[in-house]
């Protein structure tokens, strides 16, 4: 092979080119399966796939023979780097390829069209998940009924999709060893490019522990409060009572739990939202103009055009999970989102809105450097935009909010709603990989998948099942990211760093007094910095996207500390008047008492 650097350099150039070109074709297909569910464009999807991993394939073949890197520039060698290390795309056996993404587009299918069916009044009915699911367990406040939610969407997906997970484990370690890495994991924590990065985690895990266990207790103290006996104030807590399919975010729960139910300051701005007439379209332009307030990328054209953001009425089978496209070529960026008119809603539009501007800043970027500066910064754009349109500050300055007051009891209703998704989020975005590194190395068997996914959830969450669990159930499966083999560690990362990025950036845009109160709307300073460490890509390690916007190379749990600092003093005062004993019987819990 050639160490020739200016004639590799040309040869980058042409797969440039030649890669947007598949690339697009291949978001194509995809696009069209996911925004309709049929066999045929099931079957074209898989087709086109399987030509992909051919280029790709075919590509790292020709770079290896042609050239040897091993002496170029650091640009050259990462370019190069990247384009060998090819993802399933390495299964050299064209039947085992085959298998894996036919296992892949249908473990997606089943996901995307379970539904849970009752009988009302001799009629069946059937729920799907958005927005049925979600808004009954969003606003339901009956024991039973949100168990009979819980566990019908966990008996209608998880047992289907068991055995083809199990498959689908084997088949990615086999691409995973073939690519040069022990198992799937491996490949996975290899794009955080260090090599202390299950350490980092564990270390940050544990500084912001004590928060979340004083947020659990006192929240486990007024669920007791709305639902008695049935939730006790040593065990951990039953999994279905959050407001949400997987515990994982308790914004839906304020009203139960709000520090002072007569001032304003964390109130859900929803029937406001609704009383406006707000639609997806209008949610979108919100979030569009914050963006653009800040000097940042407008959407172009297309992106209205092309995007699927509500439901179609057609009766049509999509993925209604919100995801945000890149077609690789002449900025064509989507989003695809099944958009509900609520204030969470409004702030998964400003993530999804957050990838598509990440895509706008590195499109003058070759292909190979499209992509988060690691995956948890692609994660946290929009995040962090959302930390500021949330304040009552801004939702008073859009019309979303009647009054803001300067008072601390409010402030501490507006950190408990935040607390309430961000802080509750911790544990889970930090298990769901615990789970699966677990899975594809090896340690967790198929015969216990079940029984290791609640030994976790219990562990990191201090939550338990309402009903008892079997190896017959798949739990893990009934949530999205695991069937659609989306990795997970990437959102806790994103919730750690988008708070150093929020102090950052309300530092730049001159921001004075406590950091939960700061909005940088309009801020062109703030937004520069941020545009700036957008534009690099993954062109550099991410280090140094992080030193562009913070000064510092390193993640840490200080800011996210700073920012909850006067709800972590309410807690713990709260938390000794009441007694509460912090923490949970892992271990000792039984199976939920039948009332
Ligand atoms: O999954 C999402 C949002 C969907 C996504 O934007 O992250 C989407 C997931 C996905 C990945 C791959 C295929 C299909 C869907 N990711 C992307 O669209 C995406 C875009 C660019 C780069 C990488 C991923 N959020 C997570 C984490 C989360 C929890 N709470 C939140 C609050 C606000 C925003 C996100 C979250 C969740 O809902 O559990
Ligand atoms: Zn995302």
């Amino acid at each position: 092979p050639s160490t020739d650097e200016t004639a590799a350099r040309e040869w980058l150039e042409w797969y440039n080119t030649r890669a947007q070109d598949v690339y697009y074709k291949s978001s194509t297909a995809s696009w069209a399966y996911n925004t309709n569910i049929t066999d045929e464009t099931q079957q074209r999807q898989v087709e086109v796939s399987l030509e992909t991993s051919q280029f790709i394939k075919e590509v790292a073949q020709n770079a290896t023979a042609l050239w040897d890197w091993s002496g170029m520039s650091f640009d050259t060698k990462r370019k190069f780097d990247s384009i060998t290390n090819i993802g399933s795309a390495a299964l050299q056996n064209q039947t085992k390829l085959e298998r894996l993404t036919n296992v892949q587009s249908e473990m997606r299918r089943i996901y995307s069209t379970a539904k849970v069916c009752e009988n009302v009044d001799g009629q069946e009915n059937c729920m799907v998940f958005e927005p049925d699911l979600t808004r009954e367990l969003a606003t339901g406040r009956d024991y039973n009924r949100l168990q009979f939610i819980w566990d019908g969407w966990r008996a209608s997906v998880g047992p289907q999709l068991r055995s083809l997970y199990q498959e689908f484990v084997d088949l990615s370690n086999e691409a995973a060893v073939a690519n040069g890495f022990d198992n799937t994991g491996a490949s996975w924590r290899s794009w955080y490019e260090v090599d202390t990065f299950e350490q980092d985690l564990e270390n940050i895990y544990e500084e912001l522990k004590p928060l979340y266990l004083n947020l659990h207790a006192y929240v486990r103290r007024k669920l007791s409060e709305t639902y008695g006996n049935r939730v006790s104030l040593t065990d951990p807590i039953p999994a279905h009572l959050f407001g949400n399919m997987w515990s994982q975010q308790w914004n839906n729960i304020f009203d139960l739990v709000e520090p002072y139910p007569n001032k304003p300051g964390g109130i859900d701005v929803t029937p406001k939202m609704v009383e406006q007439n707000y639609n997806a379209t209008h949610m979108f332009r919100v979030s569009e103009e914050f963006f653009t307030s800040l000097g940042l990328g407008a959407m172009p054209d297309t992106f209205w055009e092309r995007s699927m953001i509500v439901r179609p009425t057609d009766g049509r089978d999509v993925v209604c999970y919100a995801s945000a496209w890149d077609f690789s070529r002449d900025r064509d960026f989507r989003i695809k989102q099944c958009t509900d008119v609520t204030m969470e809603d409004l702030l998964t539009v400003h993530h999804e809105m957050g990838h598509i501007q990440y895509y706008i800043q590195y499109a003058d970027q070759p292909l190979i450097y499209r992509g988060g500066a690691n995956p948890g910064f692609h994660e946290a754009v929009g995040d962090v935009l959302a930390l500021s349109v949330a304040t009552p500050k801004h939702l008073n300055q859009i019309g979303l909010l009647d009054e803001v007051t300067e008072d601390p009891d409010a402030d501490i209703n507006f950190l408990m709603a935040t607390a309430l998704e961000k802080i509750a989020f911790l544990p889970f975005g930090y298990l769901i990989d615990q789970w699966r590194w677990r899975v594809f190395d090896g340690s967790t068997g198929p015969d216990n998948y079940n029984a290791e996914w609640w030994r976790l959830r219990t562990k990191y969450q201090g939550i338990k099942p309402p009903s008892t669990r079997d190896e017959t159930l798949f739990d893990p499966g009934c949530k999205f990211h695991i069937p659609n083999n989306t990795p997970y560690i990437r959102y806790f990362v994103s919730f750690v760093i988008q708070f150093q990025f929020h102090e950052a950036l309300c530092r730049e845009a001159g921001h004075t007094g406590p950091l939960h109160t700061c909005d940088i709307y309009r801020s062109t300073a703030a937004g520069d910095k941020l545009k700036a460490m957008l534009q690099m890509g993954t062109s550099k390690p991410w280090p140094e996207a992080m030193e562009a916007i913070t000064g510092q190379r390193s993640m840490t749990a200080s800011s996210l500390l700073k920012y909850f600092q006067p709800l972590t003093d309410w807690l713990k005062q709260k938390n000794w008047e009441n007694r509460e004993k912090l923490g949970w019987d892992a271990e000792t819990w039984e199976d939920a008492k039948d009332p």
